[in-house]
């Protein structure tokens, strides 16, 4: 039943495999019954087990007459039986079968003496697509590097539960060398065929993210993933801040399938950034003027290592670093919109996402006293500049995204307190904001399981604007607060506003010149009104998590899909919500 063209290998495997299949009277007969039916259905049977084993592409030299392009064989049909054996699996004996798609098993058991063996023959099935890896396995003593008592193969597999990924193995036991060495290497031969996994990775890590884990992250739970899944990784652990931007700049990417950003959103945003603009020096563009990008070359995994991990939960839902190995080791691919930030017509940098008002404000607070534990100095910038509230002055331009072309949502009205003037296709508006948000992608976090931005997506070619105008602490507050809540009702406030937009341009309304806004001490004493100025005179933007000191106007474009990422689209994060300690 079992032949192939391979019939040394074959039948060794057969005489192997019948040891471990249960004998019994009623096997004689169903084996009967097997041959009639194949004899019925002729050469369509033979030809289910008897594919020819792989041939490595370029491997054989065409024969007179034949056309080059038929050196490989034409692709099995998806359906069609590859290869079909005996293994014990989970102490069972099993009829396994190998498709183009999936292995196949069903346990071989004796029928009942009333024949009711259909009932209870229940089949189990793995998709190759989420299988990540092939070993052979063999027994070995305490120490032995090598060699060791062939026991069969195992099959490593990627299952979901929920939005979490984890590993799984599947053992097919079986003693015969020649069975498992045609089952490897035909497995060997359609998991390469997933072109779109990596197999050698750019890696950086921040040894200083968050709690100065992202090492140990990486060491403990990702690289042996990609040991397993045979993904070679060339890993640097950054020195500084700039360490990640500099080598993008200068290495050969070429040589790499991917990067991977080990660390938190600060991290995976000079990462962007090094692609975005390694991609545009390459294709030779002027990043000092209004240029169309070049899409970097290369996707990026990122392993969530921060403490908010913004980028990594919008495209994992989740943060789990083993998740997002298996989203990189899988070749799972999103693409993802980016926006460029430049001031006085130089670009500043690529990324996701900025805020304005209130989200620098407390940024900025936050970074003059580094020396604090992380979460204690975000959360006390975070409640020293709610109690020093006040709304920025300025002047908002955007254009909006034309309907047509399919904007997420209807734009919400606009703050009635503001002077609305139409420039063109650019809408302007003047006055007085505590907080604007710029955003090109969700922004998934636990404070906000929907995302500080739900009413955008990660490759909708637009960003999301919200406009957050003067409003009293209480109503502010209780705008922050809804955010963790899963009905999107922050945005149900008549000083809110939201906007689906191609470009923002923020121009900060300086009033009587220059305050000296540095020093948190003489905060309180800035007049309401006067926006919040560094001592070098520029304005404070939280970009990414990244505080950057703007001196002046600041243009927000965005660009649809500029990057890829590992990861999938997702709705919602699947961690506890958290609610922010402070308020
Ligand atoms: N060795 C290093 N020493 C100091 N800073 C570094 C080093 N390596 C990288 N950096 C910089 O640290 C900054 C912050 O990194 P990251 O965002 O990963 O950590 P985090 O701020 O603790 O996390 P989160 O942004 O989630 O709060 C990045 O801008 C990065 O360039």
């Amino acid at each position: 039943m079992f032949e192939s063209p391979r019939k040394c290998a074959w039948s060794e495997c057969g005489e192997e495999s019948r040891k471990t299949q249960p004998v019994s009277a009623a096997r004689g007969r169903r084996k009967k019954k097997n041959q009639q039916k194949q004899q019925r259905g002729g050469e369509e049977a033979n030809r289910s087990v008897s594919l020819p084993p792989p041939r490595a592409v370029g491997s054989s030299s065409p024969v007179a007459g034949e056309r080059r392009t038929e050196e490989r064989p034409a692709a099995p049909d998806p359906g069609e039986t590859i290869v079909r054996g005996i293994f014990q699996i989970d102490k069972k004996s099993c009829d396994v079968v190998l498709t183009a798609r999936r292995v196949t098993w069903t346990p071989i058991e004796p029928e009942t003496p009333t024949g009711e063996s259909d009932t209870w023959r229940r089949e189990e099935r793995v998709e190759l697509r989420d299988v990540f890896a092939v070993k052979v396995k063999r027994r070995r003593s305490v120490g032995q590097q090598t060699g060791g008592t062939l026991l069969g193969l195992t099959l490593f597999c990627c299952v979901r539960k929920g939005l979490k990924l984890k590993e799984k193995t599947i053992h097919l036991n079986n003693l015969s060398a020649d069975h498992c060495e045609v089952w490897f290497q035909h497995l060997k031969s359609l998991l390469s065929d997933f072109t779109e996994r990596p197999k050698l990775l750019k890696v950086f890590v921040n040894p200083v993210s968050h709690r100065k884990e992202a090492y140990q992250i990486y060491r403990d739970e990702v690289a042996p993933l990609f040991k397993l899944a045979d993904v070679k990784a060339d890993v640097t652990i950054t020195a500084r801040r700039g360490h990640a931007l500099a080598v993008l700049k200068d290495c050969e990417l070429e040589e790499y399938d991917g990067v991977v950003c080990v660390g938190g959103d600060g991290s995976v945003a000079e990462v962007v950034h090094g692609l975005l603009l390694r991609a545009q020096m390459d294709a030779g563009r002027d990043t000092d003027s209004i240029f169309t990008p070049v899409r970097a070359a290369l996707p990026l995994g990122v392993i969530p290592a921060g403490s908010t991990d913004t980028v990594a939960c919008s495209v994992h839902g989740i943060r789990h670093p083993a998740t997002a190995a298996m989203h990189i080791i899988l070749g799972h691919r999103q693409a993802v919109d980016t926006c460029s930030f430049s001031s006085l017509g130089r670009l500043l940098r690529f990324g996701f996402c900025a805020m304005y008002g209130f989200g620098g404000r407390t940024l900025a607070l936050a970074e003059r006293h580094r020396w604090m534990p992380p979460t204690q100095r975000r959360e006390f910038a975070f409640i020293r500049t709610l109690a020093n509230l006040k709304p920025e002055d300025c002047e908002l331009s955007f254009l909006p995204l034309n309907t047509s072309q399919g904007g997420p949502e209807e734009p919400r009205r606009l703050v009635a307190k503001t002077h609305f003037q139409a420039d063109g296709a650019w809408q302007t508006t003047r006055g007085l904001f505590l907080n604007l948000s710029i955003m090109a992608i969700p922004c998934l976090c636990s404070m906000a399981p929907r995302g500080l931005a739900p009413n955008t997506r990660l490759d909708n070619g637009s960003m999301a604007l919200i406009a957050v105008g003067d409003a009293s602490r209480s109503e502010f507050i209780k705008h922050l607060k809804r955010y963790s809540n899963r009905s999107n009702q922050q945005f149900s406030f008549s000083f809110v506003e939201t906007h689906a937009v191609r470009a923002v341009r923020l121009r900060p309304r300086c009033r009587g010149g220059s305050a000296d806004g540095a020093s948190e001490d003489n905060v309180e004493l800035e007049s309401k009104k006067t926006p919040f100025i560094s001592s070098e005179g520029t304005y404070p933007w939280n970009v990414d998590g990244e505080l950057l000191e703007v001196p002046g106007e600041l243009l927000v474009r965005a660009h649809p899909q500029l990057i890829t990422l590992f990861g999938v689209d997702v709705q919602e994060v699947d961690d506890p919500p958290v609610n922010c300690s402070c308020i």
